[in-house]
């Protein structure tokens, strides 16, 4: 298709240049670029779509990379890309060694701050703006946040940072009531609230314009009114949260209106004040399928273009297993809660949801909260489960040591996404859960392979004395099932006297299994054991099924720094161990962007890793043999 205003409008000079008209024409070819292409390639589309005419304002009003922007989560990134002169590697979005999905400063020095988690936007921009008038540096620093994202706590840190004397900071709080299903809580309430009252910004500035008009006095005495906490300020100017923070307040305004919304952006550049700018914008603006369901063209695989068919997510998964199972157990055992921090479609808690609205609990992007939350439930004889993404839940470590696990806890961890996910990249690889769950005290960690130990393990959950993470990952089982001996918490695959094993957990036995069968081809007899559990680890138990093997290699798609197959190769060592081994893990290393299978062999964890670990070694032993 051609895009033939975009195609003559591409950058910040030129919508400069342009006239409304033109700009408004400039909208519609983004959006139909950015339809055309999110198609095939997936990504977060309803988000994107309803960002178009705000960043072609701000490339209207700001001048980059002197003027910067912190884009919140970056899922809505794309029309800034495109307008930054990465257009033509659209073909390549989320691709191995393609273009990002997220903000990234290495792709461009028009992307100001790396994103990708949410929250972060207003503590960065203030870092920034603080460094601007450190180094006495020119320019406005703007910080893109959803509704959604001003849920998570971290971004109220950042707002009480704000100073009177950043008056080169710019919030611009996008509200589309959305945050990837509907927004949740208070807040977003307050938001709709100040929504719903144009009535009281009317008289506000009709006050304020009275005020002003007064001859001599009359800006000294707004000032006055405007600085003061007084009641009489509420009375003649009602009250505002972000006002009373300082912080002057624009809005609410249509975030289509590319005229309003530069003018906007124009007049908080010039009040000498931290500024934000409320709009109204849509999520999916413009693509019928996106609009009316914004939580499914949130972030989506590859779809049709014209009838808007997408992929099922009620296709199988580890996540809808698990959201089955806790729906089955919490209808017999009235202790049990769910809690999601804004995720519910993602972990599978849909119908959980529907049917016990009372103990289910989406807390907002607050996975801090969440794990305190779900500690407070636990001590008060609750039995709740935070379902939530690996990568997401780094950012609530502590309120896992210290509320949870320090008081040995019965609160659940449905850890998703465990492992690589894949084309979001490295902000979103769940590679860091292994090394930060079992170093915990009191904490057990499962990984399992299979639905059937899923299941097995949610049952337990109403026994369990202390906190328990389950690892699951994006997708469903595959690979294959080979028949198997369990021994405690580890099966074993294949034959007893083997003269090398693979030893590892979760996902992972697939890649085991996959190199057994070739290696089994040249004549060399391998066992794969699979960990169930993988805190505490039953080092007897495991070192006996390893009594007759020469060689072993411990598997993991986690990061090898206290991996577990770093714990296992310094028991080996303490345990004397004739034999070899070799430890194949993420090698201090982020993983970026790609399918999974093609990123374990890029990082050098896959199958034929695994073949050539072993197989080589073998040789090895033969030549020295004859
Ligand atoms: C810490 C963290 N938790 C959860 C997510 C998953 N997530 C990505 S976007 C999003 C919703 C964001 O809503 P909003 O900020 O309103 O943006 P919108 O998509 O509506 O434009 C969520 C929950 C995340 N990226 N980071
Ligand atoms: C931007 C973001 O953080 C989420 O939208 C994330 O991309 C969801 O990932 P899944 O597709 O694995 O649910
Ligand atoms: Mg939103």
């Amino acid at each position: 298709m051609n895009h033939p205003t975009l195609e003559r409008i591409d950058n910040a000079d030129k919508i400069k240049a342009a006239s409304l008209s033109e700009l408004d024409m400039l909208a519609a070819d983004i959006r139909s670029f950015l339809i055309e292409h999110i198609s095939k390639t997936g990504g977060h589309l309803a988000s994107n779509l309803g960002v178009v005419e705000l960043t072609i304002a701000l490339h209207n009003v700001l001048n980059f990379p002197q003027d910067q922007v912190v884009f919140d989560v970056g899922h809505q990134a794309y029309t800034h890309k495109i307008l930054t002169g990465r257009r033509d590697r659209f073909d390549t979005l989320r691709q191995f060694q393609g273009l990002s999905g997220f903000p990234k400063p290495h792709e461009s020095d028009c992307d100001a701050f790396g994103t990708g988690h949410s929250s972060t936007s207003i503590s960065a921009a203030v870092g920034l703006a603080t460094a601007k008038k450190l180094r006495g540096e020119a320019g406005h620093v703007v910080a893109v946040i959803g509704d959604g994202a001003m849920t998570g706590g971290l971004a109220y840190e950042g707002l009480n940072n704000i100073t009177e004397e950043l008056d080169n900071l710019i919030i611009v709080l996008n509200d589309n009531e959305l945050s990837i299903s509907k927004n949740v809580g208070s807040l977003a309430e307050y938001l709709a609230k100040l929504t719903s009252k144009p009535a009281y910004f009317r008289i506000k500035d009709a006050t304020k314009k009275v005020v002003l008009h007064i001859p001599l006095i009359g800006r000294g005495l707004y000032r006055v009114i405007h600085d003061t906490k007084s009641v009489f300020k509420t009375l003649l100017v009602g009250s505002n949260f972000f006002e009373d923070l300082g912080i002057t307040y624009f809005g609410p305004i249509d975030g289509h209106d590319i005229k309003a919304v530069s003018k906007v952006l124009g007049r908080a550049m010039t009040i000498g004040k931290p500024a934000l700018i409320h709009l109204k914008t849509v999520k999916g603006k413009g693509y019928v399928y996106a609009e009316n369901d914004p939580t499914a063209f949130h972030g989506i695989a590859s779809f049709d273009m014209d009838t808007g068919e997408h992929p099922s997510n009620l296709t199988d998964s580890f996540s809808k297993v698990f959201g089955d199972s806790l729906y089955a157990l919490a209808q017999q055992d009235e202790r049990i809660c769910a809690i999601t921090a804004a995720m519910t479609e993602g972990v599978s808690l849909c119908r959980f949801a529907a049917a016990m609205p009372q103990r289910f609990f989406d807390v907002g992007i607050a996975e801090g909260h969440a794990v305190t939350f779900a500690a407070g439930l636990a001590k008060a004889g609750m039995r709740p489960c935070f379902a939530v993404y690996s990568s997401f839940l780094q950012r609530a470590y502590d309120e896992i040591v210290h509320d949870v696990a320090l008081q040995n806890l019965p609160v659940t961890f449905l850890v998703d996404r465990a492992g690589i996910v894949g084309e979001d990249g490295e902000t979103h690889q769940g590679i860091f859960d292994v090394s930060y769950l079992t170093s915990i005290p009191n904490m057990t960690v499962y990984s399992p392979y299979t639905y059937t130990q899923l299941k097995a393990l949610l049952g337990e959950m109403g026994r369990c004395e202390g906190p328990t993470a389950i690892r699951i990952p994006r997708g469903g089982m595959e690979g294959r099932f080979a028949d198997c001996y369990e021994i405690g918490d580890y099966a074993v695959y294949g034959r007893e006297d083997a003269s090398a094993a693979v030893v590892t957990y979760g996902r992972m036995t697939a890649q085991a299994l996959d190199a057994c069968e070739e290696l089994e081809k040249s004549g060399i007899h391998t066992k794969v054991i699979s960990l169930l559990k993988i805190k505490p680890i039953d080092f007897d138990a495991l070192f006996c099924a390893l009594a007759h093997c020469r060689k072993v290699v411990f598997l993991e798609e986690s990061e090898r720094i206290g991996g577990i197959a770093q714990q296992l190769a310094a028991e080996l060592l303490s345990r004397r161990f004739a034999g070899r081994y070799t430890i194949l893990a993420l090698n201090d290393t982020y993983v970026e962007q790609g399918k999974p299978q093609q990123l374990l062999r890029v990082y050098g964890i896959s199958a034929q890793d695994v073949v050539r670990a072993i197989a080589e070694e073998d040789a090895g032993e033969r030549e020295e043999e004859t």
